[in-house]
């Protein structure tokens, strides 16, 4: 038995959801670049869910039951108010979320019905709870989540609690759309590992939002914004990250595990990049991360990934960087929950071996006798 180290390049489980075949990005076999220029991320949601775009009457019928379920019990927005105000904005989101199980009654029922339903209930209440998080660590009160809304245009809502444009709306909605699924990525990957020892869908999530945290995942978005802010004006970025290449220290938002000629998304990301700093009427954030692209690729053809021109575009639109990595969250919680109930609908534990490198032929020395 000999490992592969991170499991490179090992087939670990069957699904219809999203493939990556020769570069190619589909959501149920519906190429991304349509999707991110033509979706709405509700649809994309019950695309992920369903495994087919809605009608109109179904979409109508999701956004409806996303507004029924986006208002979180009471005892959770108070325990909120309890979190030290510096919290981890992810560790705070873990802990809320396997919170809200608490308050469902149905959290353990195995169902499909009950299954489908706590899917969409995770996508109403994430944003619900990473805006009262942000605005109750500011001293604000959380603001009541609005009906008959799109997801983006709730969190930004209740982020800020006024209106918000409607080209802020559209970017956050496209970006939703692009980080919605992406096959086997280790937080879909941790949820499924989860779910398939039968255990139930908030522990899944909440399984995947712990991956989805670290800085190789999902945090990656939020440590290009920190190497952004670090670097501080578009003069500094050459030899900050020629420090950096020379020092073979990584550039965070550059590389993947599965693509290695660039990730598909990356380039709907960075033409919102540009189109915000356009319409901010500075372009700053923009230009460094396109001197930043010039420099990695060309030295080391690293290609940037979909968190690096997030970071740009979610700064521009006014949000804290530390909630880049929940945003993510709010986004994939459509494509672990689609990947949770694939996963009940065959299941099977998922255990894999390990080469064991250790001593052998060792023995029981009792304590007193231990050097
Ligand atoms: C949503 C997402 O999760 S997308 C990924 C987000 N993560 C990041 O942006 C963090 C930065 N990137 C990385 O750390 C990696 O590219 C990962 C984690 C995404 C993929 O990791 P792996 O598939 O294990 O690639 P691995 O780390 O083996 O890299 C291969 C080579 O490229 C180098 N490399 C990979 N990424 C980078 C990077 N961002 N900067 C500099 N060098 C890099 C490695 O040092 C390694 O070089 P070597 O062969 O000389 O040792
Ligand atoms: O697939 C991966 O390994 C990481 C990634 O890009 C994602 O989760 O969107």
């Amino acid at each position: 038995m000999t490992a592969t180290k991170g499991l490179e390049g090992i087939v670990a489980a069957a699904s219809s959801i999203s493939s990556i075949i020769d570069g190619v990005l589909t959501y149920r076999g519906i190429n991304i670049d349509e999707l991110a220029e033509q979706a709405t991320f509700e649809e994309v949601a019950y695309l992920l869910w369903h495994g087919k775009l809605p009608t109109q009457s179904e979409l109508d019928g999701l956004i409806a039951q996303l507004g029924e379920f986006a208002e979180v019990p009471s005892e959770v927005i108070e325990s909120l108010r309890l979190y030290p105000k510096d919290s981890n904005s992810m560790a705070a989101l873990r802990t809320v979320v396997s919170s809200l199980a608490l308050y469902d009654g149905e959290a353990n029922d195995m169902s499909r019905e009950a299954n489908v339903r706590k899917a969409v209930k995770l996508q109403a209440q994430l944003p619900t709870v990473v805006a009262a998080f942000a605005r109750i660590r500011q001293g604000l009160e959380p603001v009541a989540p609005k009906k008959g809304v799109g997801v983006a245009y709730n969190f930004l809502y209740m982020l800020s609690g006024k209106e918000p444009a409607q080209v802020a709306v559209e970017a956050m909605d496209k970006a939703l759309v692009l980080h919605a699924d992406h096959e086997l990525n280790a937080s879909t990957f941790a949820a499924r590992v989860t779910v398939a020892t039968l255990s139930d869908i908030y522990s899944g999530v909440v399984s995947a939002i712990g991956a989805l945290k670290g800085p190789l995942h999902g945090g990656a978005n939020e440590a290009v914004m920190v190497m952004l802010d670090d670097i501080g004006s578009l003069d500094n970025v050459e030899p900050y990250i020629q420090n950096k290449l020379n020092n073979k220290q990584k550039i965070m938002g550059f590389g993947h595990r599965v693509y290695k000629d660039g990730d598909p998304r990356a380039k709907h990301l960075q033409q919102m990049s540009r189109q915000l700093g356009e319409l901010n009427g500075d372009s700053t954030l923009y230009e460094m991360s396109v001197k930043i692209e010039d420099l990695v690729t060309g030295q080391k053809g690293l290609k940037p990934n979909v968190d690096f021109y997030s970071a740009s575009c979610y700064t521009m639109l006014g949000i804290p960087r530390d909630l880049f990595t929940p945003i993510f969250a709010i986004s994939r919680v459509s494509g672990w929950t689609a990947h949770v109930l694939e996963q009940f609908e065959d299941n099977r534990l998922i255990r894999p071996r390990a080469e064991y490198v250790g001593p052998v032929g060792q023995h029981y020395v009792p304590i007193a006798k231990r050097g």
